[in-house]
């Protein structure tokens, strides 16, 4: 079977994007499959793939008319990937399918999400980012107290001293699983100002990523706690990959800002 694929990312968080508009082509994504395509060695590799269908043919609830059906690299799904989520919107107005001269709505399992796009740079509502109070989280024998933020999926925001400290971060650091039965995405954080913070993530499913939008967010908010903003000032989250803008909403809202960029396109034979 060939199909059509394209590569893209944001602040290189790496995607493949699989046009299934009608849920025709690819159905219920095959774990096996996504996790083949995401390999850095025997795939094409990716952070994670997504798979762009109509909400009409995934039997999920949604308004909008596209939904971002994203997976990890190893194939599990997750409800929300914030830099998946501005190259799927820049993709769709790339192709047309989608009206850019104002916000449109894409869905996820995390919700619709409404979407800016102005040139390369997409802003998404987020929603409410959501703090559930410190937890702890383990690389080696270092301990560090963590934030859990919710920002559609799981997170734990450590801060740091030096992005260093967490070390090469090639394998799962601990947390704690009773708070976090899901799996969670964990953020080492390092504090510039006031609105300015760096960040690496180790990401539920992917590994230790190049960025990490909905991560951005929880970092962001979490440093918030200690440097309150006023509601529509906007913290510059620098990732290994570039850099994205959390701007505070009313009432526990953030939106995220950043580039998108789609570099190939194709027909694909998996013959793997
Ligand atoms: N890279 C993403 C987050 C992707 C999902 C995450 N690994 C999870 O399992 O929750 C982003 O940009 O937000």
């Amino acid at each position: 079977m060939t199909f059509s694929w394209l590569k893209g990312h944001g602040t290189e968080n790496d995607f493949v994007l699989l046009p299934d508009h009608d849920g025709t082509v690819h159905g219920d994504l095959d774990p096996t499959f996504v996790a083949a395509l995401c390999h850095r060695r025997r795939g094409i590799g990716a952070d994670g793939v997504l798979r762009v269908v109509r909400s009409a043919a995934t039997g999920l609830p949604s308004a909008a008319e596209w939904f971002m059906d994203y997976r990890n690299a190893d194939g599990s799904t997750s409800e929300m990937c914030g830099n998946g989520i501005r190259v799927f919107a820049l993709h769709l107005v790339q192709e047309g399918l989608v009206d850019p001269s104002g916000p449109f709505l894409v869905g996820t399992r995390d919700g619709d999400k409404q979407i800016t796009v102005d040139g390369d740079l997409v802003t998404v509502d987020m929603g409410v980012a959501e703090v559930r109070g410190t937890t702890k989280v383990t690389v080696d024998d270092h301990v560090w107290e963590a934030q859990d933020v919710r920002t559609g999926n799981p997170h734990a925001v450590a801060f740091v001293d030096d992005l260093a400290e967490a070390g090469a971060l090639t394998a799962q650091p601990e947390y704690d699983e009773v708070v976090y039965p899901d799996g969670v995405n964990i953020e080492f954080v390092r504090r510039l100002g006031a609105d300015h913070i760096a960040i690496r993530i180790h990401e539920r499913g992917s590994g230790e990523t190049r960025s990490c939008g909905t991560g951005a967010c929880a970092a962001a908010v979490a440093h918030g706690l200690d440097h309150p903003s006023p509601v529509g000032s906007t913290c510059r989250v620098d990732v290994p990959g570039g850099t994205v803008w959390v701007t505070r909403g009313p009432d526990g809202a953030v939106a995220l800002a950043g580039p998108a960029e789609i570099v190939a396109r194709g027909e694909m034979e998996w013959i793997a």
